[in-house]
């Protein structure tokens, strides 16, 4: 049976990379305006979210960002998901929710305080963007359709979707042929690895 596995695309910040996961049908993408090696300035990021929305969801990724400055970001790009790895209470979902924003919320692996009301989870290691696997026999996955995150690449993805039985997967370092750039030939590489699992 073909398990079909919701696949997001994260830290873009060229046409060509954005349009390498359009083509080849990525459920989502990702631009990052959290401190790292991939941040991406909302200005910047704007024509980049409009080239993506044609059936593929752009997602802004957050951590460290005040609430106010995540709902001027999407305002400013268009950004209808948001995923933020720093929620820590409840209001600040509803704030998210209330400007008409989907919220996925990052959290490490082990955290047990659930979902605060967004709309999904994600479950990543402890340092986000480092390309890291965790050990993903250790944790209880969470109810309902979850994304798993964290080190995953095309060698890899097969055996963590088999050990956790995750909705969906995330991707960063693991389709960059340097720190920050991504590769088309590794995107391409990872959405076949994870379109090839079958659940028998
Ligand atoms: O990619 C980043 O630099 C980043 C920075 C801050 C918060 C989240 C970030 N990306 C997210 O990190 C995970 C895993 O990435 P990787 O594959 O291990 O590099 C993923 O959810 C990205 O969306």
């Amino acid at each position: 049976m073909v398990v079909v596995t919701f696949i997001k695309v994260c830290g873009l910040r060229d046409d060509m990379s954005v349009d390498t996961a359009v083509r080849l049908g990525v459920d989502a993408v990702g631009f990052v305006f959290a401190a790292s090696v991939r941040q991406i300035s909302p200005d910047d990021a704007a024509p980049l979210v409009a080239r993506a929305a044609t059936g593929t969801v752009p997602v802004g990724v957050f951590k460290g960002n005040p609430i106010e400055e995540i709902l001027a970001v999407a305002a400013r790009t268009g950004l209808r998901t948001v995923q933020v790895h720093d929620l820590v209470d409840a209001q600040q979902v509803a704030r998210l929710h209330a400007a008409g924003l989907h919220v996925v919320r990052a959290i490490v692996a082990g955290d047990t305080s659930g979902d605060l009301g967004a709309d999904r989870l994600l479950v990543d290691g402890a340092v986000a963007g480092a390309g890291r696997t965790w050990d993903w026999s250790s944790t209880t996955a969470p109810d309902g359709g979850w994304i798993l995150a964290g080190g995953l690449d095309p060698d890899n993805v097969a055996d963590a979707l088999a050990a956790t039985g995750a909705w969906g997967v995330d991707v960063s370092s693991g389709v960059e042929s340097e720190r920050g750039v991504k590769d088309p030939a590794l995107i391409e590489k990872f959405v076949a690895a994870v379109r090839a699992v079958r659940a028998d």
